[in-house]
């Protein structure tokens, strides 16, 4: 089996000012989703981030949580976890490119979001991403969220061609 190539990863952004992040988690498989969110829940609290956990029953419902929590709620940055392994049928594609494409279509509108759906093949595969000691996918997606929201706070309030030196 291949491994996966090492990669860089950027240091976490830090903040002047609190950061509430919120994690909504799928867990179709429970165990998988646990590690997921402990990932997550050390990321975030590296950068000095608070965490509220959600769950809805699969993935295809994370998007929809985020975009009501975004209408609704006052986050700065989502979350998104869960695991989709490949069954029988074709609904693992469904699953895998709808609320993947969900999510990308509402970080275009401008949430924070960092996606930690799994996308596999089988267990095992789900299991090595999952660990936060492993390839720790919901601590990459926390840190994701978290260099999307520094982003934001960064060009908040900036006006075009003002206090720009060439
Ligand atoms: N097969 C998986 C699902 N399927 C369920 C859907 O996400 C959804 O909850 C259902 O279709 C009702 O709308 N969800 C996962 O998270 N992982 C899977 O492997
Ligand atoms: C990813 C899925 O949706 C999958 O678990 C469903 O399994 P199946 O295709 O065997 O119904």
């Amino acid at each position: 089996m291949a491994s996966a190539e090492q990669h860089y990863i950027l240091p976490l952004p830090q903040f002047d000012r609190p950061v509430r992040l919120l994690v909504v988690v799928a867990p179709y498989y429970r165990d998988i989703a646990d590690n997921l969110i402990k990932g997550a829940r050390t990321v975030a609290a590296k950068a000095g981030a608070e965490v509220e956990v959600v769950e809805v029953p699969g993935a295809l419902e994370v998007p929809s949580a985020i975009a009501m929590a975004e209408r609704l709620a006052k986050y700065d940055g989502y979350v998104a976890l869960g695991c989709v392994i490949r069954g029988e049928t074709t609904h693992y594609e469904t699953v895998c490119n709808d609320s993947s494409r969900a999510l990308s279509l509402l970080g275009l509108q401008g949430a924070c979001i960092g996606n930690g759906i799994l996308t596999v093949e089988n267990r095992p595969q789900a299991e090595v991403r999952a660990d936060p000691e492993g390839q720790d996918k919901g601590g990459g997606a926390a840190a994701a969220a978290l260099h999307l929201v520094a982003l934001s706070r960064k060009w908040a309030g900036q006006t075009k061609g003002i206090g720009f030196r060439a």
